[in-house]
């Protein structure tokens, strides 16, 4: 079999079309949506990322403030800002890109932002309500795999899934959303024994291990559905996922390649947060 492709930037394209006849609603309404970015220091890919988010910010007509940092930052000055951003109402969503330098606990910071401005679902409250499917912002990236599917007209209820990797950004949090959805779920890690006799039983494997090449062909399925959620640098410095997609397309029936798969679909979803927070700000504001 010869996998088909997903056109993950068609479905981004899709999403912001979305997004903006939303955020078109809503400054009829006299609503600016606009997303609050902290940069902490000079992490070379969060500066790119920041970068990224202000251009696609502009793209789909939200309001972007960067605000950033010197690397030597206290760790009460970024609490002070996140308290000024939590507290400013024309602020709908905040994020604080990571790293931070390593003066600052990660977790106060992610503890510190209001749940419902915390549009990278990094705060436990949106990590519980992910666990308990009680209405929060999840992270963009397990949810831009769900969308993949979802998109592609995968039905995933009572499917065998099989997520490799259990990092807390994309595999944890991309197990709760498919357990919601009625997905039978495997997570495979370092410790798992035969990760490949694992995913062969997968009618869906998601790799999100972040391992150049680790998923081959002889580990999927005939007919499997295969989501690359890997982001690593390839040998020139481009990008790879985790997956040996040629390999890995002989056997499947559809597979989302990086670049062009779960990735095209992210930077999309953080914004789609920012409206889903600023509802629930507002539901909050009017109880
Ligand atoms: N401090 C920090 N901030 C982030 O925003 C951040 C991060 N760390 N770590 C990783 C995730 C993931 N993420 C992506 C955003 C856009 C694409 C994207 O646009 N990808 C395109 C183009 C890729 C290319 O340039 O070839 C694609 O996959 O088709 C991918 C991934 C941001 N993240």
């Amino acid at each position: 079999m010869t996998a088909q492709y997903i056109d993950g930037k068609a479905i981004a394209a899709q999403l912001r079309a979305e997004i903006k006849a939303e955020v078109a609603g809503l400054r009829e309404q006299g609503i600016a949506p606009k997303l609050a970015v902290i940069l902490a220091g000079d992490d070379p890919a969060s500066v790119v990322y920041a970068r990224s988010k202000e251009k696609a910010a502009a793209n789909l007509g939200i309001a972007f403030e960067l605000f950033t940092l010197p690397g030597d930052t206290a760790e009460a000055d970024l609490l002070a800002l996140i308290e000024r951003l939590n507290a400013d109402a024309a602020v709908h969503g905040i994020m604080v890109e990571l790293p931070l330098p390593k003066q600052i606990a990660k977790e106060k910071v992610m503890e510190a932002i209001h749940p419902l401005k915390d549009v990278d679902g990094v705060h436990p409250l949106n990590r519980g309500y992910l666990m308990s499917g009680q209405p929060g912002l999840v992270p963009a990236t397990p949810m831009s795999c769900v969308e993949l599917l979802e998109r592609s007209g995968i039905e995933l209820a009572g499917k065998r899934v099989v997520i490799i990797g259990r990092g807390e950004t994309v595999g944890k949090p991309l197990f709760f959303l498919l357990l919601r959805r009625n997905a039978t779920v495997t997570v495979c890690h370092t410790r798992t024994k035969d990760l490949a006799a694992e995913a062969r039983r997968a009618e869906i494997v998601i790799a999100a291990a972040g391992k150049a090449g680790l998923v081959t062909g002889e580990m999927i399925a005939p007919g499997a559905v295969v989501i690359d959620a890997g982001i690593n640098e390839g040998e020139d410095g481009n990008i790879v996922g985790d997956v040996k997609t040629a390999e890995a397309a002989e056997k499947a029936s559809l597979i989302s390649p990086v670049p062009g798969g779960v990735g095209a679909c992210t930077t999309a979803l953080l914004f789609r947060n920012v409206l889903l927070g600023l509802k629930l700000q507002g539901g909050m504001a009017h109880e």
